[in-house]
């Protein structure tokens, strides 16, 4: 059975470890105590408030689920500790020189940085961009205002701009964007909106590129704990673990 070191104790960290029947998450790691010893206590991990005490523990794989911040700090670290890191804030892999530094440090390594499809769907076949450059390759996400902290009295659209500068405003937000440009291969245009009336935390896509078009519409349910945080998000990762020493590969 794969062993975790599961980094960042908070809605997905939750539903990971409540979910962690073919995986064992041996420690957790977050800022705050009462949330790491919290969610120790749900999966039987041992819990930590120090990054350098939490990396001496048994795993060969780190999930991180905590903040764009958290993988700038800690997942060079993790790479350099001969474990492979699996990245739900994917926006911090929009500046280029940090994403390229990190990448040089994986190979170094011979060890993966592995980015779950999160919030959205698609991501396999998208990839194609890689090959053949899309031409539009566009975003559209819509979310309750107080998802995002605020308040609005109509559909509302709070950014119009390319993936890498969305994510400095909205790093809670719209990592999916950047998720979705590392697949594709080039920065996303976004349109993040605010709606009153959405119930749901709504990705649409928008792609056309020289093998035709592709519209996708994903509604999301928010996590119980983190509207902002789509459930679906959490299953990505828990999928990606799941499949991680699997023989069988479906998906680009
Ligand atoms: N790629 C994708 O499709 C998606 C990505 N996400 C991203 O996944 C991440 C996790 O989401 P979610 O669980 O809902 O978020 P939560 O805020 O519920 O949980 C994150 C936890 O990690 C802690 N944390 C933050 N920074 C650090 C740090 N530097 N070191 C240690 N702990 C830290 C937080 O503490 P504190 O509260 O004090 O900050 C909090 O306890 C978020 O960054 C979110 O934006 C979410 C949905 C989709
Ligand atoms: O969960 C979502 O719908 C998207 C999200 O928060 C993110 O990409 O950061």
């Amino acid at each position: 059975m794969i062993k975790i070191g599961l980094l960042g104790c908070g809605n997905v960290g939750h539903i990971i470890a409540t979910h962690a029947e073919s995986i064992q998450v041996t420690a957790v790691f977050d800022i705050i105590p009462g949330r790491a010893e919290t969610l120790a206590a749900l999966c039987h991990a041992r819990p930590y408030t120090d990054f350098d005490a939490f990396m001496q523990e048994d795993f060969s794989i780190v999930v991180e689920a905590a903040s764009v911040d958290a993988v700038r700090i800690y997942s060079e670290a993790v790479l350099r500790s001969g474990r492979d890191i699996a990245v739900l804030s994917a926006g911090a892999l929009a500046d280029d020189e940090f994403r390229e530094h990190l990448i040089e440090v994986a190979r170094e390594m011979g060890k993966k940085i592995r980015i779950p499809s999160g919030a959205i769907v698609g991501l396999d076949n998208l990839k194609v961009g890689q090959i053949s450059p899309p031409t539009q390759l566009l975003l559209r996400t819509t979310k309750p205002p107080a998802s995002l902290g605020m308040t609005a009295e109509a559909p509302t659209e709070i950014f119009k701009g390319l993936a890498h500068e969305c994510i400095k405003q909205y790093p809670k937000n719209i990592n999916v964007a950047v998720a979705l440009g590392l697949a594709a291969g080039r920065d996303a245009d976004v349109e993040l909106w605010v709606d009153p009336a959405a119930e749901r935390n709504i990705h649409e896509l928008f792609v056309e590129g020289d093998f035709g078009d592709i519209y996708v519409r994903v509604r999301n349910v928010p996590s119980p704990d983190n509207p902002a945080t789509s459930y679906m998000a959490a299953l990505s990762i828990l999928t990606l673990l799941k499949n991680l020493e699997n023989p069988l590969v479906v998906g680009t």
